[in-house]
Formats: structure tokens, sequence, C-alpha cells
């Protein structure tokens, strides 16, 4: 989230400088104009502050509504960021299919409309003053400028002033006016925000990392050991794991199986690191997680999520950037596609691995193509495939989408493309992990069973029962 904030703020350090700068030109600009004309108005003292008056007014003025309104920013931010979230719903196409069935789309406009009804109420009420203080500032102008030329024709016509004196002063009037609106400009354009974003800016460098790193290299194939984890998201939140032991040993199958909630979505977070265990620690090769190079430790992982990303690019390049240092090598892509038994997909494609996978966006003219559920479900596992030389394989439900056939399949070849690298393996679907060295099941963020399954079996708990259960729903007199 850091790095996130931090890449999204970095434009502020650059928006404030250019704001500055722009400040700065027009101050010195105006400035030189200002002091220049102002000097010849030392002709009449009197008329200094006069005329002065009206830029100075200008300037307050502009400082105060530029505070109020960036100060007022904030509570039309949330309401503008669920119009802009209602917006997008709208218009992608992966939520086109349920917005038409749901008959969602009167829904989400109505929402999207409220929440800009709200965001431009707030802007409106935050512009008022700003006109206002516009407009008596357009009417002091003129009654200044009105003024001091009545002044000095008099003096003109009492021969107090030459002609001359007046259209120097007209000038001036014009000058001083007119290179200080520069400056007001600037301060009315950014001045407020520009601070305020800078303040976030600086906030966000001050936070500490909260993921502090080490440098030791992970080693290829290693034990990889949860001891006495214990982790939940918020401080204030439910532990969801609990005191969790478990070792993966290098080259093993490890199954993970649990219902909805049991935890085995975070410890596959945990060990890509994503967050760390408030209590209790997990070592690579003997080595605590937290004294690794993340980035070499996230090297040394390929993972299949469960909510695996569909990028809109092309065939090779979904498949590629799962090793993103090489992804133009296609040996490489190809070797992981046909592991992943996608190629023959890959080939049907138009043009093949160079095909656009995209719904959004044409390719030289032609629609988009995309690819099924399972279909795309079989890239993001060659995604994974394609790091050789990763020492562990997360594959969470990888095969949930694929048919019958192509889930046994992949399992078998997966078997034996994985030698030597520890795999675990996280399914509802118990058959795909019965042949697993291991299987954990989770619940309530604890180890409830561990064994092989036959062990499993026989110690009839609730992995057995979950398993016949299961296997019951395929008994039928004509299965043999
Ligand atoms: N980002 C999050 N912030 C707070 N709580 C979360 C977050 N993600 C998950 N949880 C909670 O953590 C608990 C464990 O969730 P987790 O996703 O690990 O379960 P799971 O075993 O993978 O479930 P499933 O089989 O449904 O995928 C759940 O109670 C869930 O509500």
């Amino acid at each position: 989230a850091v790095t996130l904030a931090l890449t999204v703020l970095a434009g502020a350090g650059p928006a404030v400088s250019a704001w500055l700068t722009g400040l700065l030109v027009d101050e010195l600009t105006s400035g030189a104009a200002s002091t220049g004309l102002a000097a010849v108005l030392v002709v009449w003292p009197p008329m200094v502050p006069l005329l002065l008056i009206c830029p100075a007014t200008a300037v307050l003025a502009r400082l105060a509504t530029a505070w109020r309104e960036a100060s007022t920013e904030e509570s039309w931010v949330a309401a503008d960021r669920r119009r802009l979230f209602y917006r997008s719903l709208l218009t992608d196409v992966r939520a086109a299919k349920e917005i038409r069935l749901f008959g969602l789309g009167n829904l989400l406009r109505a929402r999207m409309v409220d929440s800009l009804t709200a965001v431009s109420g707030a802007r409106l009420a935050a512009d008022r003053p700003r006109t206002l203080a516009q407009g008596a500032l357009a009417l002091l102008g003129p009654v200044v400028g009105g003024t001091g030329t009545v002044v000095v024709a008099v003096g003109v016509g009492s021969g107090r002033a030459s002609v001359g004196d007046l259209v120097l002063f007209l000038g001036t009037v014009a000058g001083v006016q007119g290179g200080v609106s520069g400056v007001v400009l600037q301060l009315g354009v950014g001045a407020g925000r520009a601070v305020r974003l800078f303040g976030r800016y600086l906030d966000v460098l001050a936070t500490p990392d909260d993921l502090p790193q080490g440098r030791e290299t992970p080693s290829g194939q290693a034990e990889i050991r949860f001891h006495d984890v214990w982790f939940r998201y918020r401080d204030d939140g439910p532990w969801v794991l609990r005191g969790v032991d478990l070792a993966i040993p290098a080259g093993a199958a490890v199954g993970l199986v649990g219902v909805n909630g049991a935890g085995k979505s975070a410890l596959v977070k945990l060990l890509c690191r994503f967050y760390d265990p408030q209590r209790g620690s997990i070592t690579w090769g003997g080595v605590d997680l937290r004294e690794l190079d993340l980035a070499a430790l996230r090297a040394r992982i390929g993972v299949v999520f469960q909510e695996f990303t569909a990028y809109d690019l092309t065939a090779a390049e979904n498949i590629g950037i799962g090793q993103v240092n090489a992804l133009g090598d296609r040996g490489r892509v190809t070797r992981a596609a046909i592991t992943a038994r996608v190629d023959d997909v890959v080939d049907a494609l138009p043009d093949g691995y160079d095909t656009l996978l995209s719904r959004t966006h044409a390719d030289g003219g032609r629609t988009g193509v995309t690819l099924s559920g399972g279909q795309w479900q079989r890239a993001a596992l060659a995604r994974c495939l394609t790091r050789d030389d990763a020492g562990l394989l997360v594959l969470d439900e990888p095969t949930s989408g694929l048919d019958a056939v192509g889930e046994h399949r992949v399992h078998e070849t997966l078997r034996r493309h994985a030698a030597g690298r520890a795999r675990l393996l996280v399914s509802h679907r118990l058959s795909a992990l019965r042949g697993a060295d291991l299987i954990v099941a989770l619940s309530g963020g604890r180890i409830a069973e561990r064994g092989r399954h036959d062990e499993l079996m026989d110690a009839g708990g609730e992995y057995a029962r979950l398993f016949r259960l299961q296997a019951g729903g395929y008994q039928d007199g004509r299965v043999r």
C-alpha cells in the first residue's frame, strides 16, 4: 500500500514544484512591472496605498478561499470515488453479463448520479464564496482606478500635475493591477491543493515500511516451515490463523483443504509475504522470510491465485509475464503453455501466440478475441510455470474451472513437471489432492488434521467425511 501511495503521490512533488515555479515566474514578472511603475508613483505618495489596495485585497481573498476549497475537497472526495467506481463498473466488460442479467444498470446509474449530485453540490457550495469575492474584487478595481484618476485629473485641472502625469498614472494603474493578477491566478489555481498534497506526500515518505526486508537470498529448493504462526488482518480483528505449525519439505506436494473462510488463502498470502504474521515465523531453508530479500523471495515462488488476472495483452505476454525479465523468450512461453495444456488453444487463435486477448481493445481493426474461463485458468497456470527456477509452486484452486479430463491431465503433468519443487495445492475438490505427500485440513485457522489420504480416511475425521460426501455424488450403479 505504501509503495502504491508513493507511486501515486510521487506526482505531488513535481506538481508542487511546477506550481511554485509558475508562481515565482509570475511573481518576478509582475514584481518587475509593479516595482518599476510603482516607483513612478512616488510622484504622488498618497496614491500608492490606494492603488495597492486592490491587488493586496485580491491576494488575501484568494488565499483565504483557496485554503477553504482545499479543506472542503476532502468532504466530497469519498463521494467522487464512489462515482468513479460506479462509472467504471458500468463500462467494465467483465461486469456486463451480471449487470444485464440481474438488471443492475438502473441501480448503478442512479447511484452514480447520486454521487455526482453530492459532489457537484459540495463543489458549488465551495465555489460560491470565491465567486462572490471575485465579483467584489472586480468592482473594487475600477472604483480604485476611477477614484485615483479623478484625483489626478483634478490635480491636472488645478495645475498641481501635468497631462503627462495623468497618462503615466493611468498606465501605472493598468500595470500594477494586471501584473498582480498573474500571482492571484496562480494562487487560485493550485495553492491550497498543492500544499495539502505535498503534506500528504511528506506523510507517506515518513511512513515506516510495513514489510521491512532483509538481504539474504533464498535457496532454490528448501524446506518451508510455519512455526506457531498467528495472523490477523487488523490488530483489532479476529485471528485468521491460530498457531499453525506446518512443514512443506523440498520437493513435496502438500494439499490444503478446509471450508470457506478457514484461512487457506491467508496462509498463501503469508508465504508470498504480502503480510507478516503477528506471532511466530515462517522459514525458508531455516531462514526467516523477514530476513530474505523480498524480490528474491517472490522470484522463487510461482503462484496461480484463486482470483488470477486475465490481462488485456497478447497470449504470449499473458503467459510470459510470469517471468517478466524473459518476456520475449518464446521458447519458455511455449514450454509452459504445453505443460499447462493450453498450447493447442493458443495455436488455434487467429494470430497464435501474438493474438491480443481483449474484448476492450481492438487488434489491428480486428474485434477482440478472448478465452473461456477454463482456458484462461490454463493460461494463468502456464504463467506460473514460466518460473523454471521457482522453489515453491502455490496453486490455489488451479483447476476449478477445468473440465474433468483437463483437470486430471493437468495434475498428471504438474506432478511430473514439478518434481523436486515444493507444491502447495489448495482445492475444494479433494480428489485433486489425493496423491499429495501430505494433506492438511484447516478449520477456523487451526490445523485440524494432517496425514496422507489413506491415513486421513482411516482416521475417519472431517477429511474422511468430506471425501465420502464428494465421492457419494459420483455413486451410480452404472459406474464401476
Ligand atoms: N483482506 C482481508 N481483510 C480482512 N479479512 C479478510 C481479508 N481477506 C480475507 N479475510 C477474512 O479472513 C478469513 C479467512 O479467509 P481466507 O480467504 O483465507 O479463507 P479461505 O480458506 O481461503 O476461504 P475460501 O475457501 O472461501 O477461499 C475469512 O474470515 C475472511 O473473511
